[in-house]
């Protein structure tokens, strides 16, 4: 039986305190981030938004182990030492070509030696749950691009990691299959509770996913707001937009968000 604790009230399961990032380029030092602190709770959904260039990718790919801070601490609790720390989707398609749709899912779990049994199991409830059954055998070339972001979802969620790192995973679609790609994740969110850090443009997705928004200023990117979703779940889309409290929301976030596009683009290009 599942245990749902409110994101509020759950452990920490992410602490990040101060940390920096920056890069050296051929001709100078970019500060991609700046003194981000933050905690983030276990089977929590967050959410992050900033404006482009604010330093959204690589805070998230700190968290994934990707990138190296230069300063700060960055601490994940690791419960479950059989379980992989994070899994990682990306905006762009990742899954490999020469495997089948099957495969692919099962990717993580195999590598994990994860009993042949469990993992076909798993891998059938993830086909369901994305509603891939019937494309089980066929490969990536044979999907169109949602079914292939469907299939890099499956697969992040399948093999089970403490915390899910997402990277714009839906910004290449089209808008109805971003919506039933949103529904999709949520019903599987909403299944199994994993601690998911997301990275969007839009408002309007992070509200309908998230628990928290972290709201980030213009680059160097540093934390500015975090605001707390207070819409209902189980979240149902169509009707969350119809919600008093979405559009307030939205608002709210909006005129934040606003300041610091304006600010990225009078600043374009400066670094330190
Ligand atoms: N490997 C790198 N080398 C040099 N600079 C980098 C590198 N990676 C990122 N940067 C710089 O760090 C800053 C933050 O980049 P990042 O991709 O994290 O921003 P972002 O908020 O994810 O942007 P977007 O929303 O456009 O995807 C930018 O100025 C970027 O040019």
């Amino acid at each position: 039986m599942l245990r749902v604790v409110e994101a509020s009230r759950a452990p920490a399961k992410v602490i990040i305190e101060g940390l920096g990032k920056r890069f050296k380029t051929r001709k100078r030092w970019v500060v991609a981030i700046e003194e981000v602190t933050m905690t983030i709770r276990e089977g929590e959904f967050l959410c992050i938004v900033g404006p482009s260039g604010c330093g959204k990718t690589t805070l998230l790919r700190i968290l994934a182990g990707l990138e190296t801070a230069t300063s700060g601490k960055l601490e994940v609790a690791h419960r479950d030492s059989a379980k992989p720390l994070n899994s990682m989707v990306f905006q762009e398609q990742s899954i490999f070509p020469w495997m089948t749709v099957r495969n692919n899912i099962a990717y993580g779990l195999k590598m994990r030696r994860v009993d042949s049994r469990i993992r076909d199991e798993v891998v059938e409830r993830y086909l369901k749950l994305v509603g891939l059954s019937k494309f089980a055998d066929a490969y990536p070339h044979q999907l169109s691009g949602g079914m292939k972001q469907r299939v890099s979802v499956a697969r992040a969620f399948a093999n089970d990691p403490e915390i899910l790192c997402m990277d714009e995973p839906f910004a290449a679609l089209d808008e109805q299959n971003k919506i039933l790609l949103q529904e999709e994740l949520l019903k599987i969110w909403e299944s199994n509770r994993k601690t998911v850090v997301f990275i969007t443009h839009s408002i309007d997705e992070a509200l309908v996913l998230g628990d928290r928004i972290m709201l980030m200023t213009a680059h160097p990117g540093r934390v500015k707001a975090v605001f707390n979703v207070d819409l209902p779940r189980p979240r149902n889309i169509a009707t969350l937009r119809t919600n008093p409290g979405f559009h307030k929301q939205f608002s709210e976030i909006w005129s934040s968000l606003r300041e610091e596009v304006n600010k990225a683009k009078a600043d374009e290009g400066i670094c330190t």
